[in-house]
C-alpha cells in the first residue's frame, strides 16, 4: 500500500519531542533491526549461533541504533566485531555491545580530526562520546578480515545526521573490501556514503536491504540510489508523521486494487465520464486506434473520436461503440500520433470555455509553454498532464528553459527533472521511463513501482495516454456530479495518473505489443472493477 516519503529533516523534527518525552525510539528502531538481523542470518545459515557479525560505527545515534542490535545478536550467539570507525562512538551502545561479548577494532582516521565542524565529541550531553582509542597500524588489516568473513554487516556508520562524503580511511576500507565482500550488508537507516551519482559505485556500500526508521526519507525514494540501498523496510518507531508533509508517494498494485474508480451502482454514461480522444492522422492512423482501443477499455462512460474523418473510419470501424459527433466531454486526450492542426485548432477552441482535464502526449507536447505563458490559452486553468519520455522532455526544457538539456542529463536525475518541469510549466508531468516519475507543480512526486520491459514497444504511450485521458475524465465527471466546484489538489491527479501507470503495468505484463497491451486492459481493468483475481505486482 501507499508509502510516503519524508524528508529526513521532518522525521528528526518529529523525533524531538517524542524524545524529549522519554518514549524510548531507538530501542524500538534497534529491536526491529536486530529481527531483521536474526531472520537474515536464520534465511542464509539456519541459525545465529556461531555466525559472524560485523558493525561498522561511525559517531553518531546511527551506531547506536547498530549497536544495540548487535548486541541482541551477540546475545542469541553470534560472533560480533564493533569497528569503531571514529575516536568517538555511541557509548551505551558500545557498552552494550561489549558486554554481549562483542570485539571491538578501533580503526579511526588517523587525521587529527576527518570531521572538523562536529561539535558533538565536546557537547557532554550528546551520546557520542570519546570512548574509543584510535590505534591504527595492523586493524586496518584485521578490520578487513572480520568484514570479509563476516555473514552479516550492518552499516551504521552515519545516519541522517550524515553529510555527503566519507571520510578517506573508511572510503578505502570499503573499496579494499568490495571485492572480498561474502555476507549480507545491512544499512541502517540510510547507506552511508548515499548519493545519487553512481560515481566510484563499485567500491562503494551496496546494501542488500536498508532498514530505515520513523519513515521512508526522501532521499531513499531516488530510483538512481537503488542498487545502494537494496530493497527497504520501513520500520515505524511511532513518529505519528503527517502525510500533508510528505514529498513522495510510492504506489503499487495493491493501491490499484483499492482505488482504481468502481462505476456507480446508479451511475450512467456521462457520470462515469466521457473521454474526448484527439490523436493520430493520416501519417499515423494507428495512434487514434490505440488510443481509442485503451480508453474503451479503461472503462470510460463514452469515447468521442474527434480527430479526422479518415482516422474516425478505422477507430469506428474497430469500436462501434466510439462516438464521432461533437458534444460533452470530461476530459481529452490530445497529442498521440500528431492530429492534424484544424482538427487540434477546432478542439482547443471547444476547449476555452471549460475548465476540464486535458492529457498532452507525444506531438502535442511541443504546444506546452511556461505557465505564465498559458496564461489566457486554452491550457489556463485546468489541469494538465503531460506524458514525455525523457527525450521529449529534454527538447522541452530546452526551449523553456534556454539551455541545452540532453536526454541523458534527464536520466540522471529524473526525479529533479521531472519536479523542475512540473514547477516551470504548472503541469503533472509523467515522465516515462522503467521507473515513471510523476510530479506535480507543488513538487510532490509520485513514484508507481516499475513496470515490465516489454512495455518499451511502439505505440505503448499512446495505450497510457488512453488510459490516464480516461482515468482523468472519470475523476472529473465523478468530481462534478458530487456537486463540488473547488478544483480537485495537484496531489490527487498526480496520485491518478499514478493509478494510470499501474493499469499499464498490469497490462504491459499480459501482452508484448502496443495492441496487445490495448486488448489487455478489458482483462485488467475487467478484474478491477468485478474483483476478480486481482493483478499481482510488478517487475
Ligand atoms: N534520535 C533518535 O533517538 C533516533 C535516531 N535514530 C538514528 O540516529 C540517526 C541520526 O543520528 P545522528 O543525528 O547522531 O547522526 P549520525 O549518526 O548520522 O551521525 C552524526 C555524526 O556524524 C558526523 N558526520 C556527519 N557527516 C560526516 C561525514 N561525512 N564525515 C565525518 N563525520 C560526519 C556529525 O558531525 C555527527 O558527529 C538516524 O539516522 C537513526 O539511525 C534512530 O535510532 C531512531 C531514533
Amino acid at each position: 500500500m501507499s508509502v510516503f516519503a519524508y524528508p529526513s529533516e521532518v522525521i528528526r523534527e518529529a523525533e524531538v519531542p517524542l524524545l524529549e518525552a522519554g518514549v524510548p525510539l531507538m530501542a524500538r528502531a534497534a529491536r526491529a533491526l536486530a529481527n531483521i538481523g536474526i531472520d537474515t542470518l536464520t534465511a542464509d545459515l539456519g541459525r545465529v549461533t556461531g555466525t559472524r557479525v560485523c558493525v561498522l560505527a561511525g559517531p553518531g545515534n546511527n551506531a547506536g541504533d547498530a549497536l544495540f542490535a548487535a548486541a541482541t545478536l551477540g546475545r542469541r550467539g553470534a560472533a560480533v566485531t564493533v569497528i569503531a570507525l571514529f575516536d568517538r562512538t555511541h557509548d551505551e551502545g558500545l557498552t552494550a555491545a561489549r558486554r554481549s561479548g562483542a570485539q571491538v577494532l578501533a580503526f579511526a582516521s588517523t587525521e587529527a580530526d576527518d570531521d572538523p565542524t562536529s561539535t558533538e565529541a565536546a557537547d557532554p550531553s550528546s551520546d557520542s562520546t570519546r570512548t574509543v582509542p584510535a590505534r591504527n597500524g595492523s586493524t586496518r588489516a584485521e578490520a578487513l578480515r572480520e568484514l570479509s568473513r563476516a555473514d552479516l554487516v550492518l552499516d551504521g556508520i552515519l545516519g541522517t545526521g550524515g553529510r555527503r562524503g566519507l571520510p578517506g580511511h573508511i572510503a578505502s576500507l570499503i573499496a579494499a573490501w568490495a571485492p572480498h565482500r561474502t555476507g549480507n550488508l545491512i544499512a541502517v537507516d540510510v547507506p552511508s556514503d548515499l548519493s545519487p551519482d553512481s560515481d566510484g559505485a563499485e567500491t562503494r556500500l551496496h546494501a542488500d536491504r536498508t532498514v530505515t526508521f520513523g519513515g521512508l526519507k526522501a532521499e531513499l525514494v531516488d530510483p538512481r540510489v537503488h542498487e545502494f540501498t537494496g530493497s527497504i523496510d520501513v520500520i515505524d518507531i511511532g513518529l505519528g508523521l503527517d502525510t500533508g508533509l510528505a514529498v513522495a508517494e510510492l504506489l503499487d498494485a495493491d493501491d490499484l486494487a483499492a482505488d482504481f474508480p468502481r462505476p456507480e451502482a446508479s451511475g450512467h454514461k456521462y457520470s462515469r465520464g466521457v473521454v474526448g480522444v484527439l490523436a493520430g492522422s493520416e501519417d499515423y492512423p494507428g495512434a487514434g486506434v490505440l488510443t481509442t482501443t485503451s480508453a474503451v477499455n479503461t472503462g470510460a462512460g463514452m469515447v468521442r473520436y474527434l480527430g479526422s474523418p479518415f482516422v474516425a473510419e478505422f477507430v469506428i470501424g474497430v469500436h462501434p461503440e466510439v462516438v464521432s459527433a461533437s458534444g460533452r466531454v470530461n476530459a481529452v486526450i490530445f497529442g498521440p500520433g500528431d492530429p492534424e492542426p484544424e482538427f487540434v485548432q477546432g478542439a482547443t477552441e471547444a476547449l476555452s470555455d471549460s475548465h476540464i482535464p486535458v492529457v498532452i502526449d507525444a506531438g502535442g507536447l511541443d504546444m506546452v509553454g511556461r505557465a505564465e505563458a498559458m496564461i489566457g490559452t486554452w491550457m489556463a486553468e485546468r489541469p494538465i498532464i503531460i506524458t514525455p519520455h525523457a527525450g521529449e522532455l529534454a527538447r522541452m526544457l530546452s526551449r523553456l528553459l534556454g539551455e541545452i538539456i540532453t536526454a541523458g542529463r534527464i536520466g540522471q536525475d529524473p526525479v529533479g527533472w521531472a519536479r523542475q518541469a512540473a514547477e516551470v510549466t504548472g503541469t503533472i508531468v509523467v515522465l516515462k521511463g522503467h521507473h515513471t516519475v510523476i510530479a506535480a507543480p507543488d513538487g510532490l512526486v509520485v513514484l508507481p513501482e516499475p513496470g515490465p520491459a516489454s512495455l518499451a514497444t511502439a505505440g505503448s504511450g499512446d495505450v497510457l495516454a488512453g488510459i490516464l485521458g480516461t482515468l482523468a475524465a472519470i475523476a472529473s465527471a465523478e468530481h462534478r456530479y458530487d456537486g463540488d466546484d473547488s478544483p480537485l489538489p495537484h496531489a490527487d491527479w498526480a496520485r491518478l495518473a499514478g493509478l494510470g501507470v499501474l493499469v499499464h503495468n498490469a497490462a504491459g505484463q499480459r501482452a508484448v505489443s502496443a495492441s496487445g497491451f490495448a486488448d489487455a486492459l478489458t482483462e485488467v481493468v475487467g478484474e478491477l472493477i468485478h474483483g476478480a483475481e486481482l493483478i499481482s505486482g510488478t517487475d
